[in-house]
């Protein structure tokens, strides 16, 4: 029997599952549970055998999505006990300074990721959770955490510092970890292949945009900037998040709306971002938005697309120049809209769209730009899960990670 591992990716607003063939990278089974904790119904979609079964209705959150994902294998099948499953991998977002590498899932490692959730509010909490879940069903096989932050832990001091004041920095742990590495490390590594160009002195720019959304530069495939900082808060305009902010609005909220610390998180990590301006997180609800006219909408997109821009320019210039910029993730994919409004704002720069290219839809990797642009536009499709199915499928068969821990069944 073929050899899999089951990876389960929770999103801030999505679980995303793959039994991945480990020989031919394949999904053999896989699916999508989408828009939890939307005040519109969720969507799931598992996909097996050449079958594909949906279901809508409202998702509180991934503990209820996980539940139902495990009824559709019982239901549509594979099931998972007679899978070949040799490993399952966790994504999670933090790994802090504790997790430079992958870890097996152990009782001490589930508490240092829940421990760590207080630096990934929306995702630590779920991705320990679904752990134990699946621990508990498939007790024999070993699990394995593997932590956005890892790729990002290689970051130029310059990078990851901020300007705060040391002794306090030092004492809480506080500088710039990163997200979204996994995917930054896997789309910065097939680039050069996909753009035809050697991966040696290469600048690139990779937008990972979903409903969390990041940018990081690489020079050589090493990442020298990454716009999410000590949580997955800062940065890029998000589904629910505010992205970059003066700290002040903090202060001027606490003293004036007297808010406190829980309403406050709740204020910039779910109801702020195009969410808090539109009334939607979702990009497509946001166009649809647009097209009626709704004025709330446009200012949000305009916004949305001027952050990026701003991040574009600021790691061009920090590079010292930009070869290829890589559109990844759920709006990075599939929204033509935002690549279009983007690009025109840097053609002063030289950088010509093929609009056709741009408008077709496909899921391979493809060059967008024209021949004669002077930076090469990309998309493609990241996949997260293929990255920690490889990851996690290595620790299994050394039966231990690097902190010690050994797979005991
Ligand atoms: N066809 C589409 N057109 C525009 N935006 C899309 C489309 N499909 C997905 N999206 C956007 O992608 C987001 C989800 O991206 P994804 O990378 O799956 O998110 P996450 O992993 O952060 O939960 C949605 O919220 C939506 O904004
Ligand atoms: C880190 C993060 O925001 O992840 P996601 O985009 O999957 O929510
Ligand atoms: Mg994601």
């Amino acid at each position: 029997m073929a050899k899999t591992v089951l990876v389960i990716n929770s999103g801030s607003s999505s679980i995303k599952y793959q039994l991945v063939d480990l020989e031919s990278g394949e999904g053999l089974a896989s699916g999508l549970v989408e828009k939890i904790g939307e005040p519109i119904d969720g969507h799931y979609k598992h996909e097996y055998n050449g079958e594909k079964h949906e279901l809508e209705e409202p998702i509180h959150d991934h503990e209820q999505g996980l539940k139902r994902v495990l009824g559709f294998f019982e239901e549509y099948g594979p099931k998972l006990s007679d899978a070949g499953i040799v490993a399952v991998g966790h994504r999670v977002v933090q790994g802090g300074s504790l997790f430079p590498k992958p870890a097996l899932v152990t009782d001490k490692t589930i508490n240092q990721v829940k421990d760590l959730a207080v630096l990934a509010p929306l995702h630590n909490g779920p991705e320990a959770k679904g752990a134990e879940v699946m621990r508990a069903l498939l007790p024999d096989v070993p699990q394995i955490f593997v932590f956005d932050s890892s790729f990002f832990f290689q970051l130029p001091k310059a990078a990851s510092t901020y300007a705060l004041n040391k002794e306090i920095a030092d004492q809480y742990h506080i500088r710039r970890y990163g997200a979204h590495g996994t995917s930054h490390e896997f789309i910065s590594s097939v680039v050069p292949e996909v753009i035809g160009k050697p991966a040696e002195g290469l600048k690139q720019i990779v937008l990972h945009i979903g409903n969390g959304a990041s940018a990081s530069a690489e020079i050589s495939g090493k990442p020298v900037e990454t716009s999410m900082g000590l949580t997955p808060l800062e940065g890029l305009v998000m589904g629910g998040r505010t992205g970059d902010i003066d700290p002040a609005v903090v202060f001027h909220l606490i003293r004036n709306a007297h808010m406190n610390v829980d309403e406050l998180d709740a204020l910039f990590n779910k109801r702020s971002g195009m969410m808090g301006m539109t009334g939607f997180g979702d990009l497509r609800e946001v166009h649809r938005l647009v097209a009626e006219g709704n004025e709330d909408a446009k200012l949000a997109l305009d916004v949305y697309v001027h952050r990026i821009v701003s991040y574009i320019g600021n790691y061009t210039y920090q590079m010292g120049g930009c070869d290829v910029i890589t559109f990844t993730a759920g709006v990075g994919e599939n929204d033509d809209i935002v690549r279009k409004m983007v690009c025109d704002k840097l053609a002063p720069f030289g950088v010509k769209l093929d609009e056709e290219k741009n408008a077709t839809r496909s899921k391979e990797p493809r060059v967008i730009s024209t021949p004669d642009s002077s930076v090469v536009i990309a998309v493609i499709p990241t996949n997260e899960e293929l990255a920690i199915a490889r990851k996690s499928a290595a620790i299994a068969e050394a039966g231990e990670d690097t902190y010690g821990n050994k797979f005991a069944k």
